[in-house]
């Protein structure tokens, strides 16, 4: 699913008005019902008090066209304006007259008015503010937003937070409405899934309000929303006469004293996700215990009893998973960029794998063109540098990915592909994956995906979705806080069978 830019959103919507040959209120309309039903059935004309917030743009608009829909079928309400500017918007003040119409005075919030009571019981619809913030919102608005946030009671934000910009982090990360619930319109927006702006909504769903799918369509996106309908064109079938040579031989590059285990999930996760053929390669220590831990692997050692000293590889597979447990001891560092210097094979770059090169930028330039590098904050910051904010890194890792011909997988809460100018944003996982080794299988699974054929981008992409469901499946059972890596390789076969499930037919409904 595309997410679109706010500048795109209004585009759509002009798009919509012209092609359907509507009436701007019209879709004002849609917005209104849309949230409407959704409210009405879970309420099912409930007794509660239900107070909406409106602001003097659109999505004030929603907001007192909502009013109206709700009044109509008996709902107790109580409807403010939020008088934060002279300039109201048209479809606003049509939408106030047939309220007035109805008879319903709302009261007018100025800068100096007193807040109304909110009780913990009643709902709050926000319609403060919606994609149009494009300024710090006055300080006696910010002051209304706080009197809501502690109000405990329910908040439902229309379209996004109020306080919440599109495009950037708040000015004031104090004064963004904390929403319960976020009902938003067509398109998800990219603050829903970056750390620094994903922490004011605990659920969103998206509703249709029927832009024009001839603009969506056509409509290039810097991100995109990557759920079950975007990874199923991707998977590649089985066939019947199939064999082990098919499905690509691997090797998985790491471990050092202490830290085989690492080289064995990457090695497990790669052979479970489809991988015909696995080889690790190790120091020598790592033998025995990965001979005995994963039989259907082949293992490769160095000569050195505790470290990777140096990779010599007989034969070249057709990928290779490279970093995990792997150290940066001076020796270490000298056998990788030896390796580097002479490796043809398609890389996947873990951990060490990435601090060394964040110590030694001069080797980016060896390596393969669409590498996939899978860091964990940290290890980004190392390679692209400090950055100021979520958008900041996005950016420079755009810039890194796009100077390096590489992929990026910012791991995180929603991990983000980065492939120069495009980011695939994931909507699998959940906390529990927060776990040691998590990283190492997630490097075994995309590395296994590149073996059987996916392209390195999409490896990636399906790769970081399959991981995040297995550990979804994983925690029905386990609960967030004993899920191990293992748990999670144990569960990739169930989530490709989720995945072969038949297509989403239900909006996007997630929690973050
Ligand atoms: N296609 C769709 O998806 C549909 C979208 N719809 C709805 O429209 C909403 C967008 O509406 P909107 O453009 O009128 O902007 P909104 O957020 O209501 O702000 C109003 C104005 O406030 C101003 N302003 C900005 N910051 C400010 C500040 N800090 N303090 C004071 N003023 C400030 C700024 O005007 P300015 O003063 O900059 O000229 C801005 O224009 C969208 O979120 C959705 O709910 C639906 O109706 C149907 C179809
Ligand atoms: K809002």
């Amino acid at each position: 699913m595309k997410i679109l830019t706010a500048k795109q959103i209004y585009e759509a919507d002009k798009f919509t008005i012209k092609k359907q040959g509507i009436r701007s209120d019209e879709l004002m309309e849609r917005a209104a019902i849309g949230i409407f039903d959704w409210i009405h059935s879970r309420l099912q004309g409930a007794n509660v008090n239900i107070q909406l917030f409106c602001g003097i743009g659109n999505n004030g608009g929603d907001g007192i066209a909502l009013a109206r829909h709700l009044k109509e079928n008996d709902y107790s309400i109580q409807v403010h304006v939020v008088n934060y500017s002279e300039k109201r918007s048209k479809d606003f003040l049509l939408n106030l007259e047939r309220l007035k119409d109805r008879k319903i005075w709302p009261n007018f919030i100025k800068e100096k008015s007193a807040l109304p009571n909110i009780s913990p019981d009643d709902i709050v619809v926000d319609a403060i503010f919606g994609i149009g913030l494009n300024r710090a919102p006055h300080f006696w608005v910010s002051k209304l937003i706080e009197h809501i946030n502690v109000s405990s009671a329910f908040v439902l934000s229309v379209d996004i937070p109020s306080g919440l910009p599109c495009h950037r982090i708040p000015w004031d990360t104090e004064n963004v409405i904390r929403a319960n619930y976020v009902l938003s319109f067509q398109v998800p927006k990219l603050v829903f899934f970056l750390p620094e702006t994903g922490i004011y909504q605990n659920q969103w769903e998206i509703l249709d309000i029927g832009l024009d799918p001839e603009y969506l369509d056509a409509t290039a996106t810097d991100y995109e929303l990557i759920g079950k309908n975007e990874v199923l064109p991707m998977y590649k079938q089985r066939t019947k006469f199939s064999h082990k040579g098919t499905y690509g031989h691997a090797v998985i590059i790491g471990g050092g004293y202490g830290k085989i285990g690492a080289v064995q999930l990457a090695s497990n996760a790669c052979l479970s996700t489809g991988c015909g053929l696995v080889s690790a390669f190790v120091p020598e220590c790592g033998y025995h215990s990965l001979q005995t831990a994963v039989p259907e692997i082949m293992v490769l050692t160095d000569d050195d009893d505790e470290n990777i000293s140096a990779i010599d590889l007989s034969f070249t597979p057709n990928v290779i998973g490279v970093g995990m447990g792997m150290g940066t001891k001076e020796i270490t560092q000298k056998a990788f960029e030896f390796f580097l210097r002479k490796n043809t094979a398609p890389l996947v770059i873990d951990a060490d794998g990435l601090n060394i090169l964040a110590k030694q930028p001069s080797l980016l330039k060896y390596l393969p063109k669409n590498s996939v590098l899978t860091p964990h904050p940290k290890e980004l910051e190392r390679l692209i540098g400090e950055w100021s904010d979520d958008f900041d890194k996005l950016e420079k890792a755009k810039i890194f990915s796009t100077e390096n011909d590489c992929i990026i997988v910012i791991k995180g809460a929603h991990s983000i592909i980065i492939h120069k100018d495009k980011g695939f944003v994931n909507t699998t996982g959940n906390p529990g994956m927060a776990t040691a080794g998590s990283g190492d299988v997630l490097t075994g699974m995309i590395t296994g995906l590149i073996a059987q054929g996916y392209t390195p981008l999409n490896a990636a992409i399906f790769g970081v979705y399959l991981h995040g469901l297995a550990g979804d499946i994983g925690v029905t059972s386990k609960g967030y806080e004993s899920l191990k890596a293992s748990g999670i390789i144990e569960n990739i076969g169930k989530a490709y069978i989720e995945i072969l499930k038949s297509p989403e037919d239900v909006p996007i409904r997630k929690e973050t």
